[in-house]
């Protein structure tokens, strides 16, 4: 599905925190959405999911805007999974990942979507866990979790905010590859760049709220790029079995040696 943002922006607390963003993440494909802590890709999810109204520009799914959909409609459509998540919910796993189904359900109950439960709990590998309270999962089984929760709801566009956090490296690899090869427009905040630079087709790299840079990752994934956005100092390399960017960072440069002060009685 095409996914356009069209000078998308928004205030929180008085302050743009998104600032006249354009992107068109390529169809069918993953786009890794990058920048520092507070750069606006959480906000930005949540301009795409149509939980947040831009003040400025426009989302559009297909030729349709998303301000515009109804809500159900829009649920239909895109799944956001957010960062944080409530750890007291008294549900089975299998009964998390069905909530992906509400926006399905007909006034009368079921829409049949077990099927669609049980594939999202395969794809997220979390089909042992499908009978465990929620409560009682670790941080990455609750990220999987939530994950297939977002599957279940069988989007158009799925956006992911940080899907990797909590997850140790096997994990961490295969659900990128799993979202890589979905073959849905997917957006996926990321933090490691890495992981950004192996797996997704599109990057689009957020700097106070701005558009600082979008494209292939060995296009944008550049030393001065990161120095610029990230302020570090880092040597871009070619996976040897991929050639997709591998980056080695450098340890920042010492802080230069501040004078002793001077005391008041000295001479
Ligand atoms: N409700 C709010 N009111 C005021 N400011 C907010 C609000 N929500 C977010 N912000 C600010 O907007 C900016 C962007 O936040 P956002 O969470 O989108 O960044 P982010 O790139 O996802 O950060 P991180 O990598 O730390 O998760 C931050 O400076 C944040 O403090």
């Amino acid at each position: 599905m095409d996914v356009t943002l069209a000078g998308v922006g928004t205030r929180l607390g008085g302050r743009w925190v998104v600032d006249g963003v354009d992107a068109t993440p390529p169809p069918g494909r993953l786009t890794g959405l990058l920048g520092p802590n507070g750069a606006g890709k959480s906000t930005l999810l949540r301009l795409v999911a149509g939980l947040l109204a831009p003040e400025r520009g426009a989302v559009l799914v297909g030729d349709q805007p998303v301000a515009s959909m109804a809500r159900r409609g829009r649920a239909r459509r895109i799944a956001l999974l957010e960062q944080e998540s409530s750890s007291s919910v008294p549900l089975t796993v299998r009964e998390v990942v069905a909530l992906g189904r509400i926006p399905y359900r007909s006034l009368w109950g079921s829409d049949a979507g077990d099927e669609a439960v049980d594939r999202a709990l395969v794809a997220a590998d979390a089909t042992h866990l499908a009978d465990r309270p929620w409560s009682t999962l670790s941080g990455g089984e609750r990220q999987r979790v939530h994950v297939a929760r977002a599957l279940a709801q069988e989007p158009e566009v799925l956006l992911l905010d940080e899907p990797t956090n909590h997850l140790d490296v096997s994990a961490q690899l295969s659900l990128l590859a799993f979202v890589r090869d979905l073959g849905t427009t997917t957006v996926a905040a990321l933090h490691d760049l890495n992981l950004a630079a192996a797996f997704c087709e599109h990057v689009v790299v957020l700097s106070a709220g701005r558009l600082a840079a979008a494209g292939h990752p060995r296009e944008v994934l550049r030393p001065a790029l990161l120095r610029e956005v990230y302020g570090v100092d880092a040597d871009v390399l070619e996976h040897p079995r991929t050639g997709r960017p591998v980056i080695a960072f450098h340890e920042p440069a010492p802080a230069a040696a501040v004078p002793a002060p001077v005391s008041a009685g000295e001479p």
